[in-house]
């Protein structure tokens, strides 16, 4: 199979892509932040999902992350320390929900290749994915509570629909992390294969999808993500409410208590309504 680059890769900062035979390979490039996304990540990302759409050789999409470590740790925490915000994009904006729209609507089948931690927002993208392969040393969880951030749109409401709603509140409420088998174990994942074998599997499922009618996989994309499209309201609001509290006090707490490796002081936000 020939390796084919659609858009330079050197046009790329914080990301890889590339088109191998029908799949397009998407890998997040910051290992020295575990893969943790900011604004121009999140840009970047958006302009190779769009690539992949847009090229009649790709019939799959893999998103997976740069080296043994992490797939994915989320926001950017120790940006958001420092500035506030996810720092600068091209555009202007954080568009983080445009991109779990983007995962949703694009008409070909995304596969998450997990190959180590998936935590926070980065667990988000693994479960908007159409499936996800994962090595057996992954390791999944949302930690948003702990760093001062939620996410209340599909982040929520829509693992809901993968591991049932006990799981999904344990999840959020708890922020801990689990290990592949129980991910497994709670339909999280579609399968686990060894760290070494995991691209090479994710390539051997796209190549499967690959040989079938991608009209059909279109129809049955968009079919499935019907029952939950609604949710694309609740992440507009769920992004704006979360744009108000990663602003706050209490938002501005959690991300400076990850900057400073010390625990976050959340006490005193206590409501009484
Ligand atoms: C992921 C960890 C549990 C790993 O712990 P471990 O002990 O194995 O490793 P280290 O902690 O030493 O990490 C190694 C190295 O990587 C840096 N790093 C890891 N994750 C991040 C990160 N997310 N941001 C920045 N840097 C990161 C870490 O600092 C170390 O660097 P050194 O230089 O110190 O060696 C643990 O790292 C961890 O808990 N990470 C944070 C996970 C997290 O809370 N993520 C963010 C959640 S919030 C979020 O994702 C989010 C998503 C959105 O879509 C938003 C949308 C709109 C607004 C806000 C959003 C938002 O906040």
């Amino acid at each position: 199979m020939t390796t084919t680059t659609e858009t330079p890769t050197a046009a790329y900062e914080d990301i890889r892509y590339e088109v191998d035979g029908p799949t397009a390979v998407i890998t997040m490039n910051r290992p020295a932040r575990y893969n943790a996304f900011r604004g121009r990540t999140v840009e970047e990302l958006i302009t190779a999902f769009r690539a992949a759409w847009a090229d009649r050789t790709v019939q799959a999409v893999i998103l997976t992350g740069a080296g043994e470590k992490a797939f994915c740790t989320g926001g950017d925490v120790k940006q958001r320390a420092e500035t506030g915000d996810y720092g600068p994009t091209e555009s202007g904006m954080f568009e983080i929900g445009y991109l779990h729209k983007l995962i949703r609507d694009i008409p070909k089948p995304v596969i998450a290749a997990v190959n180590g931690l998936a935590i926070g927002g980065g667990h988000v993208l693994h479960v908007l994915c159409d499936l996800t392969i994962a090595s057996s040393s992954a390791r999944f969880g949302q930690s948003g509570p702990k760093v001062g951030s939620f996410d209340a749109g599909f982040g929520s409401a829509y693992l809901a629909r993968v591991v049932g709603e006990k799981r999904a509140r344990e999840i959020w409420y708890l922020c801990r992390q689990y290990d592949a088998a129980t991910a497994e174990r709670w339909g999280l994942v579609n399968a686990v294969v060894e760290p070494e074998r995991l691209l090479d599997e994710a390539k051997a499922w796209a190549a499967e999808i690959a040989e079938k009618s991608p009209t059909a996989l279109r129809f049955l994309k968009q079919s499935f993500n019907a029952d939950t499209d609604h949710q694309a309201g609740l992440s507009n609001m769920a992004m704006s409410a979360l744009d108000l509290f990663v602003a706050s006090p209490e938002g501005a707490e959690g991300a400076a208590a990850f900057a400073e490796k010390r625990q976050p002081e959340f006490n005193r936000y206590v409501q009484t309504h």
